[in-house]
C-alpha cells in the first residue's frame, strides 16, 4: 500500500493535475534583485530559450529592453534602436513560457493600462495564479520605455527610470508580450502585468507603460507553475533585496 500511494503521488507531481504542468512559468532572478541594481547575470538567451519560446526581460548591463517572440530574441536600446541579439548575450533577469494559449477573447474599446489591465484580469479563472497573455494586431496608441545601459558600480534602479527613453506610436502593428503576477508574489515579479512591445516591421517596442486600442484578440495561458532560477554571483549572494519597496517597483515599472 505504501509503496503504490508512494508511485501514486511521484505520478501526480510528474504530471500535473491533468497535465497542466506544461503550463509552466520560468523565470531567472526577480525583480527586486533589478530593483538593487543587480544587472549581471550568467543566464545566455540560448539556456533562457530551452525554457520557453515567448517571454521578457533585459540583457546584462540592463541594456535596454528584451523581448523573446517564436524562440527569436530582440533588444529595443535606450535610442530605440531594435537588433535581433545572439543567443551567447546573457540576461541578468527575464520571463519566458513554452505559450500555449487555451482561451482567445477579443478586449474591445481598451482606453489605457489600468483599463487593460482591469479587461485581462476580468477573464482569468484563478486570480492567484501567474498569466502569459499575447496579442497580435494593430494598435493605436502604444508607449514604450527603455533604459539606458549602466556601468559599474551600478545605481539603484529607481536612480535609471528617471534616464529611461520613452516612445510613443500610433497604429503600429505588432505582439504585445505579457505576464501577470498576483499580488503575493511582487518582489518577485512586477506586481500586476508585466508587457513588452515588439512591432511586426522590428522597428518599434519596449516595456510598455500605456496602450490603447479598439479591438484585439488576446490569447491567455494560465501558469500553475513556476521555476525561478535565482544567479549564483556573489553580488547577489551579498544583495540586501529587502531594500525594495512595492512602492519603487511599481513607480519603476509603470507610467509616470
Ligand atoms: C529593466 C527592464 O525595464 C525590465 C526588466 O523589463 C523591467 O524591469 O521592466
Ligand atoms: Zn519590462
Amino acid at each position: 500500500l505504501l509503496t503504490a500511494l508512494l508511485f501514486t503521488s511521484v505520478a501526480f507531481a510528474a504530471s500535473g493535475r491533468n497535465g497542466r504542468y506544461q503550463d509552466k512559468l520560468f523565470q531567472y532572478s526577480t525583480i527586486n534583485a533589478i530593483m538593487q541594481g543587480q544587472y549581471d547575470g550568467e543566464m545566455t538567451l540560448q539556456e533562457l530559450n530551452t525554457h520557453g519560446n515567448m517571454g521578457l526581460g533585459t540583457l546584462n548591463g540592463l541594456d535596454g529592453e528584451l523581448i523573446q517572440l517564436d524562440n527569436k530574441f530582440y533588444q529595443v536600446s535606450s535610442n530605440g534602436q531594435v537588433k535581433e541579439l545572439d543567443g551567447k548575450m546573457k540576461t541578468p533577469f527575464a520571463v519566458t513560457t513554452k505559450f500555449d494559449a487555451k482561451k482567445k477573447v477579443t478586449l474591445s474599446n481598451v482606453k489605457d493600462f489600468q483599463d487593460f489591465s482591469e479587461k485581462l484580469k476580468a477573464n482569468f479563472d484563478n486570480k492567484n495564479h501567474f498569466y502569459a497573455i499575447k496579442i497580435h494586431g494593430k494598435i493605436d496608441y502604444i508607449k514604450n520605455r527603455s533604459v539606458p545601459k549602466q556601468t559599474r558600480p551600478y545605481p539603484p534602479f529607481t536612480e535609471v527610470t528617471p534616464h529611461q527613453t520613452v516612445f510613443e506610436d500610433h497604429d503600429v502593428e505588432g505582439t504585445i508580450i505579457g505576464f501577470y503576477t498576483p499580488n503575493y508574489a511582487s518582489t518577485i515579479q512586477v506586481p500586476g502585468f508585466h508587457m513588452h512591445f515588439l512591432s511586426d516591421d522590428r522597428t518599434k517596442g519596449g516595456h510598455i507603460l500605456d496602450v490603447k486600442f479598439d479591438s484585439a484578440a488576446v490569447e491567455i495561458q494560465q501558469l500553475s507553475e513556476f521555476d525561478l532560477v535565482l544567479p549564483d554571483t556573489e553580488d547577489f549572494a551579498n544583495a540586501d533585496l529587502t531594500k525594495t519597496t512595492i512602492k519603487d517597483i511599481e513607480e519603476a515599472e509603470n507610467d509616470k
